[in-house]
């Protein structure tokens, strides 16, 4: 089976680009990287061209999802088990990766979102890495989908996509792992009807260095009126301290300090937890209505 490295980037539709920019740079912490006029503006929060993408659009959702391969021949071994399974991969021409800051890319459409994932050898260097600024932000951490069909979604990302089981909370979310990147989750697949929303965007997380990194943006959120929609707390299944918040278009963002790392050989089995608060949050906090209830999956164009 093939080897990931890590989630590379996510691309968020946005209704004003030039309300979220600032957001996204000077609340959130990431750096602008390149900004076409009037086009994508591409972020980022590591050596990476790019981490996040912001769209204008319609309506605020998720358009794509993009994971880095270990190894280019990785890609090659995905693109032909994707062939074999019948996904019908597109691989990107070599202008198209250029105007993305891409190597060699592929695409699938997700059944189960409908969401274009995206599979890439690496991305163009840029010979200058991120400088922190009001958080220092360690990595793009995880990206949590809401879908229909949750049972037949986990057992297509495991089966189809090798990606492991980290942690169950039963019948409502799989935290699943990018093989063999250690992380507890860089996918998280909710169940939409037991959650009572619509598929879509659950939320983006973002990885901080520091637990004072989570002190410090809970003030600046509070000071600039940003509203918090879950805790701070602590999660029982990753261990993380987390804080969320909303984006200008409602669209839930995570931080998170501290997560369970997996050896690659012999890792611990995958957990189910209690359906109940108190497998979400050790400190008692219950989420605002407002949690990841923003965000349509942008449908990926056929062909
Ligand atoms: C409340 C959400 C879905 C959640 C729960 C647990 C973790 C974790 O263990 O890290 C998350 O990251 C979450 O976003
Ligand atoms: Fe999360």
């Amino acid at each position: 089976m093939f080897r990931y490295k890590k989630l590379g980037y996510v691309a968020l539709n946005v209704t004003d680009l030039s309300r979220s920019v600032p957001f996204y740079r000077d609340l959130v912490g990431l750096q602008l990287n390149e900004q076409v006029e009037g086009g994508p503006a591409f972020f980022a929060c590591s050596a990476d061209h790019h981490n996040v993408v912001l769209h204008q659009g319609g309506e605020p959702g998720l358009k794509r999802v993009g994971w880095e391969m270990e190894q280019p021949d990785e890609l090659d071994r995905l693109f032909e088990h994707l062939q074999k399974v019948g996904l019908n991969p597109v691989a990107l021409s070599p202008e198209e990766c250029r105007a993305l800051r891409q190597q060699r890319t592929i695409r699938i459409k997700e059944p189960f979102s409908g969401l274009t994932f995206e599979f890439y050898e690496g991305q163009l260097e840029r010979g200058s890495t991120y400088t922190p600024t009001v958080t220092k932000i360690a990595r793009l951490g995880h990206v949590v989908l809401n879908v229909d069909r949750w049972p037949e979604a986990v057992k297509f990302f495991k089966e189809t996509l090798n990606f492991r089981i980290s942690d169950n909370v039963d019948g409502f979310i799989a935290f699943m792992r990018c093989f063999p990147n250690p992380y507890h989750h860089s996918l998280g697949i909710g169940n939409a009807a037991a959650t009572r929303k619509e598929p879509g965007l659950n939320h983006v997380n973002f990885m901080v260095t520091d637990m004072d990194d989570i002190g410090c943006a809970l003030t600046r959120v509070k000071r600039h009126d940003v509203p918090i929609v879950f805790g701070p707390g602590r999660h029982p299944p990753s261990g993380s301290i987390f804080l969320y918040f909303l984006d200008p278009d409602g669209m839930t963002l995570e931080y998170s300090y501290g997560m369970e790392e997996f050896p690659e050989e012999r890792p611990r089995k995958a957990r189910v937890l209690e359906a109940r608060p108190e497998s979400l949050d050790y400190w008692g906090n219950v989420p605002d209505p407002r949690f990841a209830s923003t965000g349509r999956f942008e449908p990926a164009s056929e062909g």
